[in-house]
């Protein structure tokens, strides 16, 4: 297999591409040629693959690329380029029409902090006149310049990275911010003393900020590191990823593409919220699920899987988890083989009007809206609802008791897995996270491992989503948790952002715990539950499939509904009339067929006496004994 891959952040280059991407680029270029049996090149690219991602917003002003030297076609331009041993690292500079082969770095030192600030020294090398396209200046900013924006009205944020004049934080977080309008960073030296204090800045490094109000003050973050720095100025209200011209084609924030604005909710994203896990149920089992006729086979216990992980673990309302019970002693009590979707929808729909089930029907994205309709919603919902079941599999070590998953702690993430690969409406995405499944799942050994393994894939994701169409501009794809939600998550190891994955695990347990999720708009359950009907299709519960009455649990009570039909969102919801008895309730067709049974017994009764009382007489008048 090759070193690197599409999935890798490096650009990958070949014969056919190396010199019109290279050469007279709008950007400068790093690149390693290698050689993939090379012992030294294989274990420097997870090195080289992690200088990338981390430097990936950097692109504008530099990139980082490989060419394979011992892939047959790129013999003869490795040759050209005179590459003779492996790994070789070039730096290309921007606009360079010489044609050259670049400039070798002959450097012992390839760590990842050695290589990151040769980049951007390399990039200072350039001039005015070939300084990449894109590249914000480098150079520390005049005291006066700063100074005149005291006070100042401006359209964005200026933030203002004070340093020594060694220090790299200064670059690294102007280029990080490279992809994002709505601010402009720049960078002073702390030999400025005028400077310092006027700031009031007293030590290093610092970072100062201008809003665009006027106002200016020094910016608190809980370490000053470069990750701190960048995460917040990239969380500032307002600031967000510059749209690439695919993205420009999305609807607007806060318009849903078809010109009808969306109502926005204001939410804490310290919290999980109700709403988004409800209505994700409800995406998933009415309309994902609902695309399927019938289920069988592995299908089937694929979702059987599901409902049982979820209903065991979800720490929902009562009228969910009820329904989401009913639904698996019912799963649980068939033995069929095949079974109709409608039958499912039936008993999600509540048709059989059991007291105290409810799942709502209606959307409310809260923590998972998105600035316009097309953007987050379900996916976002179903990366919760997965974090929360990890962390009750965790939080709950009994909770799977008797299900068949006690003592696995695979359960939660084997289910996804196989719900993403069946049933997940978006097919790539389950190609890939089936890719990172087979990778690693074997390595989870426990529930709390599962939790982490839930969050290092997600963050993977994110990583690789970063500045795509899918991205939200008002809600970036970031590593997460982001300093403001767990500084002591973050820590730095030799320049490099390492995650504590004890205080990360902490956390997790602590966000996605059940105590931390807010019921704040959440649909209340309605006075009397509804039945829907889909235009044009069959839709009644089928008898044959009706979950029989010793199924359910005996605590459910059911009850009758009364109420003439509603028209809503185009779909016909009718409330058909029923009656209880004994705590029973009964709908119109079981009510139809009782007097049906009724009336047919008692002719068939009355029809048995008269019989019989003629028999009788018949016999007693042939047979008459007057001594008898
Ligand atoms: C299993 C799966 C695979 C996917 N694969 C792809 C794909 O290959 N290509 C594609 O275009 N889209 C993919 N998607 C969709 C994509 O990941 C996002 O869900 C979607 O773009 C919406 O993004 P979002 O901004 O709402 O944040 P999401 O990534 O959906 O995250 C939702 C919320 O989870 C929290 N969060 C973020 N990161 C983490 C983390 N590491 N650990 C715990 N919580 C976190 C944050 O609060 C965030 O708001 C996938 C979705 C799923 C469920």
């Amino acid at each position: 297999a090759r070193l690197y891959t599409e999935e890798d952040p490096v650009v990958i280059l070949s014969s056919d591409s190396l010199k019109q991407t290279v050469l007279n680029s709008s950007s400068a270029w790093l690149l390693q040629f290698y050689s993939s049996w090379c012992g030294h090149c294989i274990q420097y690219s997870p090195t080289w693959k992690a200088l990338a991602g981390d430097v990936k917003d950097w692109s504008q002003a530099i990139r980082i690329g490989v060419l394979d030297c011992a892939h047959e076609k790129n013999f003869d331009i490795c040759k050209e380029f005179g590459i003779h041993f492996y790994p070789t690292f070039r730096y290309f500079k921007a606009h360079d029409t010489t044609n050259d082969f670049g400039k070798t770095y002959r450097g012992a030192d390839r760590e990842l902090q050695t290589v990151r600030q040769l980049m951007v020294n390399f990039l200072q090398n350039h001039t005015k006149h070939d300084w990449p396209v894109g590249c914000p200046p480098l150079d520390p900013a005049r005291s006066e310049d700063i100074l005149s924006l005291m006070g100042k009205k401006t359209e964005f944020y200026t933030a203002v990275i004070v340093e020594d004049k060694d220090s790299y934080i200064g670059r690294e977080v102007i280029l990080d911010l490279m992809p994002y309008e709505g601010l402009a960073v720049k960078r002073a030296l702390s030999s400025d003393k005028l400077l310092m204090e006027k700031l009031g800045i007293s030590s290093v490094p610092s970072a100062y900020l201008f809003y665009p109000n006027g106002t200016h003050t020094v910016m608190n973050v809980q370490k000053r590191l470069r990750f701190f720095f960048s995460s917040f100025l990239k969380l500032l209200p307002g600031v967000h990823r510059k749209q690439t011209n695919s993205a420009l084609q999305r609807p607007q924030p806060g318009n849903n593409g078809q010109g009808t604005q969306v109502e926005w909710k204001e939410f804490e994203k310290s919290k999980v919220y109700m709403a988004d896990l409800e209505s994700g149920l409800h995406y998933l089992l009415r309309v994902e699920l609902a695309t399927h006729k019938t289920l069988e086979g592995e299908e089937l216990k694929t979702f059987k899987d599901f409902v049982t992980v979820v209903a065991k673990l979800f720490p929902g309302r009562q009228s969910v988890v009820k329904l989401l019970e009913t639904l698996l002693e019912w799963l649980v009590s068939l033995p069929l083989e095949k079974i109709p979707y409608d039958a499912i929808l039936d008993l999600v729909n509540n048709k059989m009007r059991i007291s105290g089930l409810y799942l709502s029907e209606q959307v409310q994205w809260v923590g998972c809206q998105g600035s316009s309709v097309a953007l987050r919603g379900y996916p976002c919902s179903l990366w919760t609802l997965f974090h929360v079941l990890t962390v009750q599999a965790a939080n709950r070590p009994d909770a799977l008791a008797n299900t068949g998953f006690e003592d696995d702690p695979l359960a939660v993430l084997q289910t996804m897995r196989r719900y993403i690969g069946t049933f997940f409406g978006c097919q790539e995405c389950g190609k890939h996270f089936e890719e990172m499944a087979q990778e690693s799942l074997n390595q989870v050994k426990s529930v709390d491992q599962a939790v982490l393994w839930l969050w290092r894939k997600h963050n993977q994701v994110n990583a690789r989503l970063t500045g795509s169409m899918s991205e939200d501009p008002m809600f970036p794809k970031t590593q997460w948790p982001t300093p403001d939600l767990c500084p002591t998550c973050h820590e730095e190891q030799e320049g490099l952002h390492v995650w504590n994955e004890q205080m990360v695990l902490a956390f997790l347990k602590q966000h996605y715990g059940a105590s931390n999720i807010s019921p704040k708009y959440s649909s209340n359950s309605p006075d009397r539950p509804k039945t829907i009907t889909k235009p044009n299709s069959n839709v009644h519960l089928n008898q044959n499939l009706k979950p029989s009455p010793d199924s359910a649990p005996k605590h459910q009570k059911r009850t009758d509904t009364n109420g003439a039909g509603e028209k809503h969102n185009g779909v016909q919801i009718e409330a058909r009339p029923g009656m209880t008895f004994l705590g029973l309730g009964f709908s119109s067709v079981d009510m139809s067929l009782c007097v049906l049974l009724y009336a047919l017994s008692c002719v068939f009764l009355m029809f048995m006496f008269f019989f019989f009382r003629f028999r009788s007489k018949r016999w007693k008048a042939r047979n008459y004994r007057p001594y008898v």
